[in-house]
């Protein structure tokens, strides 16, 4: 299959990496100059448990690509979206189907401004990668998939994407409730990668801390109230459980966030609009009171102020 990642950072890398293993024509799409340039001239630099590889694999910067993808990996970060729908857009054809793996909420609204509903495949992974400077990424540690179609009358299409992403290993199967499995990994992100960053630990360090569980309830309930309003009922008790899991260092205890990464160690903006923030802007459109994501994302982009430069 002709398959194009749009958005080729850490979690780009990987998929295309075990896609094009897979035996698929993959190409890798992404506004990095830099990292564009060093993965044509030496191969993407693959760092696993078992040591580190050049892996060939074309790479371009969106306005010059000359491919028409069957498929289309949406991983950009979720402030990049909108820039990079606009900028594939010359490539699809009315045939191309987009799945979306980002974290965060709202992005379907989005993409169905500028893609067909019956092309739009919504999902939701447990897989992670680093990207450690241009044209280096690290993929360690093991993953899942699950995907749905928007159009109910494209169940056929999901479940065919999802043989091709689980042919290259990448252990994906059919959701018939992918927006549950999207808001619930929003509550993970929205307590640990939020929690995290404030607080500068690590995630079995939060979870060591006798407030965690009410922490975690108190902002899993307010996510609760605009989930419902969106037609998705989450429990707290299951879902503080969940979350209270990767708290282990044999998950995710010994992991700092994606977004402790880009902010605390990289400087760079979070994707904090698209979960406590997604969270408190709809409660306000809504007349529900969110008091503690309103006053985290202001915490966290008052941060933002004072290390992205
Ligand atoms: N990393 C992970 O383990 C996981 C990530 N996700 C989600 O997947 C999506 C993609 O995340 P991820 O792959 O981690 O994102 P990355 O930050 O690795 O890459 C995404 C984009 O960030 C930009 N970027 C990153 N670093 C630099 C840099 N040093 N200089 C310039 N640009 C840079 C690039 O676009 P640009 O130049 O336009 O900014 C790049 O395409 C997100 O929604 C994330 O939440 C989901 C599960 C796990
Ligand atoms: C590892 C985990 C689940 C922590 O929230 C994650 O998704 C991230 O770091 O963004």
């Amino acid at each position: 299959m002709k398959i194009a990642i749009a958005g080729a950072g850490a979690m780009g890398s990987r998929f295309g990496t075990m896609l094009k293993r897979a035996g698929n024509d993959v190409i890798l799409i992404d506004p990095w100059a830099e990292h564009v340039d060093k993965i044509n001239h030496d191969g993407l630099q693959i760092d696993t448990d078992n040591g580190s590889e050049q892996f060939q694999i074309p790479a371009f910067l969106p306005q010059d690509v000359d491919f028409q993808p069957e498929l289309v990996v949406l991983f950009t970060k979720s402030m990049g979206l909108v820039t990079m729908l606009k900028a594939i857009e010359p490539i699809l054809t009315p045939e191309t189907k987009i799945v979306c793996l980002l974290n965060g909420l709202g992005h379907t609204e989005v993409i169905e401004k500028y893609i067909p509903k019956a092309n739009i495949f919504m999902g939701v992974t447990l897989w992670t990668a680093a990207l450690l400077g241009a044209g280096h990424v690290k993929l360690v540690g093991d993953g899942s998939i699950e995907i749905q179609n928007i159009d109910p009358a494209e169940a056929d299409a999901a479940k065919k994407i999802c043989a091709v992403f689980d042919d290259a290993g990448l252990k994906a199967t059919y959701s018939s409730n992918v927006m549950f499995s999207i808001w619930r990994k929003a509550c993970v992100n929205g307590t640990l990668n939020t929690l995290c960053t404030l607080l500068d630990c690590n995630i079995a360090e939060f979870g060591g801390l006798p407030q965690s569980n009410d922490l975690v309830r108190t902002i899993v309930a307010e996510f609760g109230k605009v989930a419902a309003n969106e037609g998705v009922l989450l429990n707290v008790d299951e879902v503080a459980q969940h979350i209270a899991k990767l708290y282990d260092p044999s998950q995710a205890g010994e992991h700092y966030p994606s977004m402790y990464q880009d902010l605390i160690l990289h400087h760079r903006l979070t994707e904090i609009d698209y979960l406590n923030g997604y969270v408190a802007a709809q409660a306000a459109k809504l007349n529900l009171q969110t008091p503690v994501c309103q006053v985290l994302t202001e915490m966290v982009h008052a941060k933002e102020q004072l290390l992205v430069k």
